[in-house]
């Protein structure tokens, strides 16, 4: 059977730093416990996302509204931001072909799918200047219906495309994924008559892909959504033990933690080994780090890199910086694509290359990923293996169940709800007091009110 497999041995390596099976023993209890409580929200229906895979109707609407897109479209943006962005995407970064984008359509398979998930005027702009408006449309993707970023893209496109196509070219153009039950967004899609999904009250933005904010762009650019629901599925019934042994999101979790609270390993990176993974490791930092960076000061910081490339980056500081962290390695087993190294007769006299000649560039890679391994716990280093036998919509989806459940179980175990992000409320306040928006001035008033700053050190 296709599935994915966590060997978490090398952060029991002594060699390592590692932990003792005994620090694994005493945190049985607590990891049940987190696995209960996470089961109790989960009946209460507070948390969704891990009964996602079973929602035949939100898949199937999804699935739909993107055929429908797709035959008469050629481009689609996502207008979304952190958890309203990130995970379709992931899916799309592992599951498409690397240029998908620049594919003729006959080579595609679907549409062209673009995230300019910032309200950076440069880059949308150039977006809007690129596409052809004609053959575009637009999913507007936001949860709570009222995030700045969202909306001023919304605002923006929906001014040129009403200039150009009218109201009713604005209605073919327009989809939006949004909560049914609050938020301005629901109120605009009843007064402008905008086809719209919902996404539940239980689920969480960063914990959305598996709904129609990240099926809807899979679907629209050709992934197999069904094969995607059934991998998390398959994944999310292997979790459903509060033994810490058998239950590999749990191990996950508990590991990562003890790693943390027991030996200062606090920095977690995951490091795919495949280019395919760079963009589930940014969703990944979102879902760990929004989840479990909670006051008063708690939370390991996630840190994605990419292998082999960081190997000439961050991994220097991972080999022989500070003792906090802990690398994650991701293993795809069989690429995608494979490439042998030719070994040009005037190369054969250097030994120093000739040794390539004849390998696969899979194999290179590979071999990379097991030394690299190898090479931070000996330098005591810990590190966690997570396996694939090859990137496909089944065990895509089970990483990223995996991936969910593991946060939700750390949000336990770290004692935090890992399903609020009161942090990020702040900044957004005085943003919005500086733009005038009503019953935000004292914000505004507080940052301009804020002491001078001290000349002396402004240089420039
Ligand atoms: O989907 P929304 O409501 O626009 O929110 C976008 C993102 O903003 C946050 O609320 C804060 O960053 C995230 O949790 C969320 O994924």
């Amino acid at each position: 059977m296709e599935r994915l497999t966590l060997d978490v041995n090398g952060a029991f390596d002594p060699a390592a730093g590692g932990l003792a099976r005994a620090d694994l023993d005493a945190l049985a209890a607590p990891a049940r416990a987190a696995f209960d409580g996470f089961e109790a929200r989960r009946r209460a229906g507070e948390v969704g996302f891990a009964d996602l895979p079973a929602d035949a109707a939100a898949a199937e609407a999804s699935r739909a509204l993107a055929a429908e897109l797709g035959r008469r479209f050629e481009n689609l943006l996502v207008l979304g931001i952190g958890g309203s962005s990130l995970g379709g995407r992931a899916v799309l970064g592992a599951l498409c072909h690397p240029f998908h984008n620049l594919l003729p359509q006959d080579r595609r398979g679907g549409l062209r799918v673009f995230f300019p998930d910032n309200s950076d005027p440069a880059t949308f702009a150039a977006l809007l200047d690129t596409v052809d408006l004609e053959r575009t449309c637009f999913a507007t993707v936001t949860k709570s219906g009222g995030t700045a970023e969202t909306m001023s893209q919304h605002m923006v496109l929906r001014e040129r495309v009403v200039a150009r196509f009218g109201e009713e070219g604005y209605r073919e153009r327009c989809v939006l994924v949004t909560d049914p039950q609050r938020g301005v967004l629901r109120q605009i899609a009843a007064d402008e008559r905008l086809r719209a999904l919902p996404l539940g009250a239980s689920i969480g933005g960063r914990f959305s892909v598996l709904s129609p904010v990240g099926l809807l762009p899979a679907a629209a650019a050709g992934v197999d959504t069904a094969a995607l629901l059934a991998g998390a599925a398959e994944l999310e019934a292997r979790c459903r033990s509060g033994a810490v042994l058998e239950n590999p999101a749990l191990l996950y979790a508990a590991v990562l933690h003890l790693l943390d609270v027991r030996r200062g390993r606090r920095l977690h990176v995951l490091m795919p080994y495949a280019d395919a993974l760079r963009d589930l490791g940014d969703w990944f930092v979102q879902l760990w780090a929004e989840s479990l960076g909670k006051n008063p000061g708690t939370g390991p910081t996630p840190i994605r890199a990419v292998g082999a490339t960081d190997q000439h980056s961050s991994l220097q500081l991972m080999m022989e910086g500070p003792h906090d962290k802990v690398v994650t390695l991701v293993r795809v087993a069989e690429p995608r694509a494979e490439l042998t190294i030719p070994l040009p007769a005037g190369y054969a006299r250097h030994p120093d290359l000739a040794y390539l000649g004849g390998h696969t560039m899979g194999e290179l890679l590979e071999a990379e990923r097991r030394a690299t391994g190898a090479a931070l716990r000996k330098n005591g280093r810990p590190t966690i293996s997570i396996e694939l036998p090859r990137l496909e919509p089944r065990t895509v989806g089970q990483l990223l169940m995996f991936l969910e459940l593991a946060t939700a179980y750390a949000g336990g175990l770290y004692g935090v709800n890992a399903f609020d992000q009161p942090g990020v409320e702040a900044g957004k306040r005085y943003a919005q007091g500086l733009l005038g928006r009503p019953g935000y001035e004292k914000y505004r008033d507080e940052l301009l009110g804020a002491p001078a700053a001290d000349p002396a050190l402004v240089l420039g």
